[in-house]
C-alpha cells in the first residue's frame, strides 16, 4: 500500500507512472525551470562572481551600530522585494493559478519564507559562511543589531547544508515548486488538486535526478520540518521586535510583509 501521502519526504514512494505522460512531464519540467529562472532577483552567475567580495571591518562596524529598528526595516524591505519575485514564481507554475484564490494565499503564506530560504542558499558562500547583502557578501555578525542572531545562524546553517549539496538551478527550481505546492498545508480547501500537482512534480523531479545521476541528493535534502522550524523562529522574532517597537511594524513595514507574517490584531 502507498505510504501515507503527507509524509512528504522526497523519498520516492511508488507512484503509478500513469500520473503523468512523457510529454506532460517534459512540459512540466520546462515550466518549473523557466518559472524559476525568470523570477529570481539575481542571476546565479552574478551572485557567483561577487562571492569573495566581503564587507570591510569599518563597513561591518557601521552595520553593527545601526539601531535595531532601522536594521529590521531595511531587511524587511529586502525580504519583501525578494518575496515579490517568489509570488511571481508561484503565478507562473502551471496549475497554481487554477487553484482557488484561498488556496493560492494559503500556499504562499505558508511557503513564501521557505522559498526565500531556498533562494537565499543561492546567495550563500559556504566556504567562508557569507551571504549576499546589499552588494557584497556579509558574515553573520553584520546582522547582530537585528537582535535575533539565533534566527540568522539557523538561516546560515540551512544555507550551508544546501550549499554543500551544490544544487543546480534546476534542482532548486523543483525543490521550490514542491515546497510551495505542499498538499499538507493546513486550511487547504482543495487538497486533492494540490496533491495531484505535487505528485506530478515528484515524478518530473525524479526523472531529472535520474537523467543527471543526482538521485543521491534526495536523502540529503533538509526535511520540511527544518524549513518550517526556521520560519516559526522568524515569526517569533518578528513578535519580539513588535513588542520592543510597537507601531514600527504597522507604520514602516511593507503591506505584503504584513499580509504574510503579521496576523491582524484581534479586536476582541
Ligand atoms: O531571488 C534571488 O536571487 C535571491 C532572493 C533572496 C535573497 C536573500 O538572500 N535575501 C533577501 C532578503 C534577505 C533577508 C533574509 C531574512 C530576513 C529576516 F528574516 C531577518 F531580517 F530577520 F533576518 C526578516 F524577514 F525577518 F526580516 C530579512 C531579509 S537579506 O539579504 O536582507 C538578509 C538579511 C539577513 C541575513 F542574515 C541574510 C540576508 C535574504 C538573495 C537573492
Amino acid at each position: 500500500a502507498m505510504e501515507p501521502y503527507c509524509n512528504l519526504s522526497f523519498s520516492s514512494c511508488l507512484l503509478p507512472e500513469s500520473v503523468i505522460s512523457a510529454t506532460e512531464l517534459e512540459l512540466l519540467t520546462q515550466n518549473v525551470v523557466l518559472a524559476h529562472q525568470e523570477t529570481c532577483q539575481f542571476r546565479q552567475e552574478n551572485l557567483h562572481v561577487l562571492r569573495w567580495e566581503t564587507f570591510s571591518t569599518p563597513e561591518m562596524q557601521s552595520f553593527h551600530h545601526k539601531p535595531m529598528d532601522q536594521m529590521w526595516e531595511r531587511c524587511v524591505c529586502h525580504v519583501t522585494d525578494a518575496i515579490q519575485y517568489i509570488v511571481e514564481f508561484a503565478k507562473r507554475l502551471s496549475g497554481f493559478m487554477d487553484l482557488n484564490p484561498n488556496d493560492q494565499i494559503v500556499l504562499l503564506k505558508a511557503g513564501a519564507m521557505e522559498l526565500l530560504l531556498l533562494r537565499m542558499s543561492r546567495a550563500f558562500n559556504c566556504y567562508n559562511s557569507t551571504v549576499y547583502f546589499e552588494g557584497k557578501y556579509a558574515q553573520l555578525e553584520l546582522f547582530h543589531s537585528l537582535g535575533c542572531i539565533d534566527l540568522i545562524s539557523a538561516m546560515f546553517d540551512f544555507c550551508h547544508i544546501l550549499g554543500v549539496l551544490n544544487l543546480s538551478e534546476h534542482e532548486i527550481a523543483f525543490y521550490s515548486a514542491m515546497t510551495l505546492l505542499d498538499p499538507c498545508r493546513p486550511w487547504l480547501q482543495d487538497k486533492q488538486k494540490v496533491e495531484t500537482l505535487h505528485r506530478k512534480l515528484q515524478v518530473a523531479f525524479r526523472h531529472l535526478l535520474r537523467r543527471t545521476h543526482r538521485e543521491g541528493i534526495i536523502s540529503k535534502l533538509p526535511h520540511k520540518e527544518r524549513l518550517s522550524a526556521i520560519c516559526q523562529l522568524h515569526l517569533e522574532k518578528l513578535n519580539v521586535f513588535q513588542q520592543m517597537y510597537p507601531g514600527i511594524a504597522w507604520e514602516r513595514f511593507p503591506p505584503l510583509y504584513k499580509e504574510l507574517f503579521i496576523s491582524e490584531p484581534d479586536n476582541s
